[in-house]
């Protein structure tokens, strides 16, 4: 679940209850990230923590060896067909090399022209919604899939 709210904290508990295996929250909407990463494990659910473009990934980085997935917003918050900021690339590239095994999450606009600096940078997940939705959805998919499998095999061989 990506929960784009304030107060995250009230969420755990229902979403843990729904169903969710993982609660990632916006690391400015909490004013103490660490315990609410420890009422997410808690409650039995993986720890993804987001970072909108304007954020730098220092402010990230203290809670990244407590967290499976940091996510790293290429739009600002609220709605979807919004323009890729690449200004996110070295982000993800250091977050990256910093933390070789953490998964790393992309969210906007991203599609086959964009997920390609995605996934050189270092991405593995990827949320695609506008241009899933405008084409054919599974050989979009497809490729999505194809670029990041084809980026992490190439890290691991250098
Ligand atoms: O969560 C978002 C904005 O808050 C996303 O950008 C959105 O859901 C994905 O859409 P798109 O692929 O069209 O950018």
């Amino acid at each position: 679940m990506h929960m784009t709210v304030f107060r995250p904290e009230q969420w755990v508990k229902p979403m843990a209850i729904a169903g969710a295996n993982q609660y990632t929250f916006h690391l400015k909407a909490t004013e103490n990230p660490e315990a609410l990463i420890k009422d997410i494990w808690e409650n039995g659910m993986k720890v993804g923590l987001a970072i909108k473009p304007g954020t730098t990934v220092e402010y990230l980085a203290p809670w990244a060896n407590q967290i499976d997935m940091a996510l790293g917003m290429t739009v600002e918050l609220g709605f979807g067909r919004q323009k890729f900021v690449k200004d996110m690339m070295p982000k993800f590239h250091w977050l990256r090399t910093q933390f070789p095994s953490l998964d790393i999450e992309v969210n906007g606009g991203i599609g086959s022209d964009t997920v390609h600096k995605c996934a050189e940078a270092g991405t593995n997940v990827i949320v695609s919604g506008s241009v899933i939705m405008s084409e054919d959805p599974r050989s979009v998919i497809n490729l999505l899939r194809n670029v990041c499998s084809e980026a992490a095999q190439k890290r691991s061989l250098d």
